[in-house]
C-alpha cells in the first residue's frame, strides 16, 4: 500500500496548493496556542479555499477549550481532527469527526502502548518525538525501530526531512509520514524545493529504492 504523506503547520495558500500539486495527500492548519505555525479562524477560509477535492484536510489542536475547537471546525471545515494534548478519547470524539491522536515516543514506548485502551474512538495514531506531559511539533525524532503494535494505522512524525524519511520508512512502515520543520525555511514557511524532495524520497522508499 503506498504511504500517505501529511504535510503540517502550513499557513500561506501557495504553500497548499503546492503541496496538492506535488501530491500530498493531506494538509494540516495549527490552532494550538503559542505555535509559530497557528492561524487564526479568520484566516482559515482563504487557505480552505486552496485545498483542491480529494485532499484531507487536518486541523490541529493542543489542549484548546472545546469552544476554540467548535470555531475552527467551523470556520476551516478540516475532514479529520488532530489532538496533540492530554484530551481524552470522550473530548477527541465529541465533535463528530475522525480524529488522530498524536503519541509521545520521546520517553520509550510506553504511553503509546497504553493507547490501546485510552483512545478506543481514534481513527489513527501518530507518533511524535516529544516527551509524555510534554509539547509536541518541537522537531524531535525517536527511536522508530521502538513502536509498539497499534489497532490504528501510525502516521510517523517528529523531526522527519528528506534526508532521513527513507531510513524512517524503511524501519517503522508507517501508514502515514507527517512533517512540518523539515519542510520549512522558518516555522510556518515553507520552501518549496524541500517539499518536493520530501516527496521524492518518501516515493524511493515506497518503491523499495
Ligand atoms: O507545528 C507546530 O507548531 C505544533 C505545535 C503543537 C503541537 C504540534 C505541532 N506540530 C506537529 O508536530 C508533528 C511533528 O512536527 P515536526 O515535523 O517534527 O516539526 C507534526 O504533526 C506537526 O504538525
Amino acid at each position: 500500500m503506498r504511504i500517505r504523506i501529511k504535510f503540517c503547520g502550513l499557513t500561506r495558500p501557495g504553500d497548499v496548493r503546492l503541496a496538492a500539486e506535488l501530491g500530498v495527500d493531506a494538509v494540516g492548519f495549527v490552532f494550538a496556542a503559542r505555535s509559530p505555525r497557528r492561524i487564526e479562524a479568520a484566516d482559515a477560509a482563504g487557505l480552505r479555499a486552496a485545498v483542491p477535492p480529494l485532499v484531507d484536510v487536518v486541523a490541529l489542536f493542543m489542549d484548546n477549550p472545546g469552544s476554540e475547537v467548535d470555531t475552527a471546525i467551523r470556520a476551516l471545515r478540516p475532514t479529520l481532527l488532530q489532538f496533540h494534548g492530554r484530551e481524552d478519547d470522550a473530548f477527541c470524539r465529541g465533535f463528530g469527526l475522525p480524529f488522530v491522536k498524536t503519541l509521545a515516543m520521546g520517553g520509550g514506548a510506553d504511553d503509546a502502548a497504553m493507547a490501546r485502551k485510552r483512545y478506543p474512538s481514534a481513527s489513527a495514531f501518530l507518533l511524535d518525538g516529544h516527551r509524555p506531559g510534554e509539547p509536541g511539533g518541537a522537531g524531535a525524532r525517536f527511536d522508530w525501530s521502538t513502536i509498539p503494535p497499534l489497532p490504528r494505522p501510525v502516521f510517523l512524525a517528529g523531526g522527519l526531512n528528506a534526508g532521513n524519511v527513507g531510513e524512517a520508512i524503511r524501519i517503522a512502515r508507517p501508514y502515514a509520514v507527517d512533517v512540518s520543520s523539515g519542510i520549512e525555511s522558518a516555522p510556518g514557511i515553507k520552501d518549496g524545493a524541500k517539499m518536493q524532495q520530501f516527496v521524492e524520497e518518501t516515493r524511493r522508499a515506497d518503491r523499495n529504492e
